[in-house]
């Protein structure tokens, strides 16, 4: 496998997915303007990597998981225009998006394809990690909800995306509900698995307060690519917030290469208008967290105890309790029926 390259100052690799994770926030109606000055200010404040597409990746323009305000391909095109130095990644999900999607986004100047696929379902990555080799974009895997799994199993699911093709496989806190030794742990059990073969990264979600220390905690066990989100701009309680990690980067001699002042700035004044709220944690989100649940779920979920009239907390535990995976929304509306029933 072809190693990937990080300058000689990096001992972490950041990737901020605002643009991505964010968009599940924003009910994915990003414009290009905002794109353009998000991209401008977070690649201004030396963030190598940042991630555009719909929130549940290219092709997840639908009924099902939401309509973009402007279709992915275009916010992409204008993140790699603005950019001067970060590369732009995207995400996708094997049959919410299909392989042209990988093509169009590389024609549009991406660098980097993320595959993602639940932490237990790695299988139906390999195709697409072979035509994005193919193609020389460089390649990250998403394990998503890995706090479903042990260690063990989920180190060999990232030796299949690895055996694929993925240069760097991500334990992806989905429900942000992994606790400190428990990123640790699985951190360290890739690590072990793929030696040298891939690149071991994180992504956290802020639903129980730990996306920082989480994310430290990942970088000590041997993670050297770690996802955030400037202002937590992601779903649920949102990401990992790039600057504060940067901050604590600074202090514990772990080298970014991000400005901790500019990307504070640029969290402040430009990512904060673009955001329709801040991402709370609040009731909702900490039974994510709790629960075990789908950060993405957040939005669909308050609609869902809006149209039928009952908790969306309720909604969410239960969702935990049924472990509900990505593409599994629909069932939301099936929860708050029985809940209904259950009150009437
Ligand atoms: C639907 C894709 C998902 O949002 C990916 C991700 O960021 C996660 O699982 O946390
Ligand atoms: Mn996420």
């Amino acid at each position: 496998m072809l190693p990937i390259t990080f300058s000689d100052s990096l001992d972490v690799r950041v990737t901020d997915t605002s643009l991505r994770d964010g968009s599940h926030h924003k009910r994915h109606k990003f414009t290009l303007d905002e794109a353009r000055a998000m991209v401008s200010a977070i690649d201004g404040a030396g963030v190598p990597v940042i991630e555009v597409a719909h929130g549940d990746g290219l092709g997840g323009s639908s009924f099902n998981y939401g309509f973009s305000t402007t279709p992915e391909q275009d916010l992409i095109k204008v993140a790699v225009d603005t950019a001067k130095r970060a590369k732009i990644a995207f995400l996708m999900l094997p049959g919410v998006g299909v392989k042209d999607d990988i093509l169009i986004a590389q024609d549009n100047g991406a660098s980097i394809c993320r595959i993602a696929t639940h932490c237990t379902e790695a299988d139906i990555s390999v195709q697409h990690f072979g035509l994005a080799r193919e193609r020389g974009l460089e390649t990250v895997g998403f394990l998503m909800m890995a706090h479903s799994q042990p260690p063990e199993a989920l180190a060999k699911q990232a030796r299949i995306m690895a055996d694929a093709g993925c240069q760097c496989v991500y334990v992806v806190d989905s429900a942000g509900a992994l606790v400190l030794e428990q990123v640790a742990d699985r951190v360290a059990a890739l690590v072990t698995e793929l030696g040298t073969d891939a690149q071991v990264g994180f992504h956290g979600h802020e639903n129980l307060g730990l996306g920082v220390a989480n994310s430290i905690a990942a970088a000590r066990a041997g993670a050297v690519q770690i996802d955030g989100s400037t202002r937590r701009f992601g779903a649920g309680a949102g990401n990992t917030p790039v600057e504060a990690f940067v901050g604590v980067c600074d202090k514990l001699g772990i080298r970014t290469d991000v400005d901790f002042f500019a990307i504070v700035d640029a969290a402040e004044d430009v990512v904060r208008p673009a955001m329709p709220q801040e991402c709370l944690l609040d009731r909702m989100a900490l039974m994510m967290g709790y629960a075990g649940v789908y950060s993405s779920f957040l939005r669909h979920a308050y609609r869902q105890a809006e149209r039928y009239g009952v908790s969306g907390a309720q909604i969410l535990v239960r969702a935990g309790e049924r472990k509900l995976v990505g593409g599994q929304e629909d069932q939301l509306i099936d929860i708050a029926l029985e809940l209904r029933r259950e009150a009437s």
